[in-house]
């Protein structure tokens, strides 16, 4: 029998939306309103920090405020930074293996991102750090306010727009994080919004381990 990858069998379930280069796995109210809920209010405990990440050899503050978390002691570096995973709190782990076991997938850390309101925001990057496992997806879960999430292709610079709603979960399956990038632009108003995206620190999986 032919030995599917994830993406390919999202894709032959029809749960995926297939762009060029890429598919997409969208599932609205994944997370149920009590949850999301309970999960906010467990998040205000969260150490939350805006960290100065380096940006064209300058120092500047990240618009919004993050933390992230893993399954054991990690550091991940990004923007010119290593960051130090903080021990994941057991609601985010129930989240993180319903996940892995409804998709068959591996996820082991999670960053959050809290956009107080329509002047945070992200610039465009990928995900797709050394650090990062390259067969795993990215999974992108919404809390509080709807923003709008846009993917942009890197050669032929196609645009998608994703309202992300929440309780909404998005799932990125390999290899979109090669030839897409993705921001959460400024809005002129916006309620507050947390995201979390889960992702495979290769250096905590034990596939990654087994296949070196
Ligand atoms: O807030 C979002 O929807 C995107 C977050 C994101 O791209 C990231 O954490 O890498
Ligand atoms: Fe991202």
């Amino acid at each position: 029998m032919a030995n599917f990858s994830k993406s390919e069998k999202a894709i032959l379930n029809k749960q995926a939306q297939i762009l060029p280069d890429g598919a997409l796995t969208r599932v609205p109210n994944w997370l149920s309103e009590t949850e999301q809920t309970r999960l906010q209010q467990a998040m205000q405990d969260y150490p939350w920090e805006s960290p100065e990440i380096k940006v064209f050899g300058r120092w500047h503050q990240i618009p919004r405020q993050q933390v992230w978390f893993a399954f054991e002691a990690a550091s991940y570096r990004y923007s010119g930074k290593d960051h130090i995973a903080l021990a994941m709190p057991q609601e985010l782990r129930e989240l993180c293996a319903r996940i892995n076991e409804q998709w068959g997938i591996e996820m082991n850390s999670v960053l959050l991102n809290h956009y107080c309101d329509g002047r945070d925001s992200m610039g465009w990057h990928a995900d797709n750090e050394s650090e990062l496992a390259p067969n795993q997806p990215i999974v992108s879960l919404t809390l509080g306010a709807a923003r709008d999430f846009i993917l942009r292709h890197n050669t032929s610079k196609q645009r998608v727009k994703l309202p992300l709603n929440p309780g909404e979960l998005l799932i990125m399956w390999p290899p979109m994080q090669h030839h897409w990038q993705h921001s959460v632009p400024k809005r002129a108003s916006a309620d507050p919004r947390i995201n979390l995206t889960f992702r495979c620190l290769s250096a905590l999986s034990e596939s990654a381990a087994d296949q070196q």
